[in-house]
């Protein structure tokens, strides 16, 4: 399959994919966002894959939704159409997805990131929710991804006035897991996909399943949906090699049953 706004390959067990309109610094039009869309269901169905890496450049990670797509759009139109509706299927990935993030993630490119799971920002990132600038407002989670995120008071600020947050401050206030320096990134973030590419796919499916369940239940049903899933393991072959492994004092060798 040739696409035309990402780059796509596979390393090992880690299927990447770096957005590539490089003269708009990824802005996210609807071609780029339905190749993308198409290469996650690919690596979905991969069975072969057990993580993905979502990059960009090393100045742009991506510069938010294409303005100049959206610039002529009308109320009736997006209603009618439900513009946006189908944008979110990144976060509907079952695959744990780590963002490299490098250079500016605002509007939108803030939004792909915070659809992942896991957030490793260059020394040079800057995270951002500058719509309110363009007389519009976060359209893809961002109002609610960034505040369970970072909190009401500096979601906030950061949507109501545009403030961008440099690697530093989204570290420490908890939207990104680390910042490592900007040469350093690609090679972290492959990492971090490769371990977690190694282990059980179906453990790993079902802890990313368990933790993104806190943001939409009760602590109770929560902790019942944990148990769950828990007891569901044991099921696993995965699961007797794991702690045989463990008890035989030797690496574990999952084969994803
Ligand atoms: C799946 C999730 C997506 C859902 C989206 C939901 C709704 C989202 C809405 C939005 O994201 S609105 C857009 C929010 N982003 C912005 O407002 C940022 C706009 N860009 C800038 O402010 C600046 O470009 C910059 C990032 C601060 C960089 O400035 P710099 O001076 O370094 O470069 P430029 O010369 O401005 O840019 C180079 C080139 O790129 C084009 N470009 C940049 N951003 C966009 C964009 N968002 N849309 C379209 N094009 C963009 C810019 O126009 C330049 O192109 P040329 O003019 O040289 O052709």
């Amino acid at each position: 399959m040739a696409y035309d706004n990402i780059l796509v390959e596979t390393n090992g067990h880690v299927g990447v994919i770096t957005l590539h309109r490089p003269k708009a610094l990824n802005a996210l039009n609807g071609a780029l966002i339905a190749e993308l869309g198409t290469a996650l269901d690919r690596f979905e169905a991969d069975p072969h894959i057990g993580c993905l890496v979502l990059t960009g450049s090393e100045r742009a990670f991506a510069a938010g939704a294409d303005i100049r797509e959206m610039q002529p759009l009308t109320f009736p139109a997006t209603y009618a159409d439900d513009f946006l509706s189908s944008w979110d299927r990144l976060a509907r990935c079952r695959k744990p997805v780590v963002a490299a993030v490098a250079g500016y993630a605002l509007g939108g490119g803030c939004e792909l990131a915070m659809m992942c799971d896991i957030i490793l920002a260059a020394d040079n990132a800057r995270f951002g929710q500058p719509e309110i600038q363009l007389g519009i407002l976060p359209g893809a989670g961002g109002s609610q991804r960034l505040t369970r995120a970072i909190g009401k008071a500096k979601a906030m600020e950061m949507c109501l006035t545009g403030r961008t947050l440099t690697a530093e401050e989204a570290d420490r206030y908890g939207l990104v897991s680390r910042v490592v320096p900007l040469g350093e990134l690609r090679a972290e973030a492959m990492k971090v996909a490769d371990t977690i590419a190694n282990l059980s796919l179906p453990s790993v499916v079902m802890t990313k399943e368990s933790v993104n369940r806190a943001f939409e239940t009760t602590l109770a049903e929560g902790i019942r949906f944990e148990r769950r899933l828990f007891q569901a393991l044991f099921a696993t072959a995965d699961q007797k090699e794991g702690m045989a492994a463990f008890v035989e004092k030797r690496s574990a060798s999952f084969n994803n049953t």
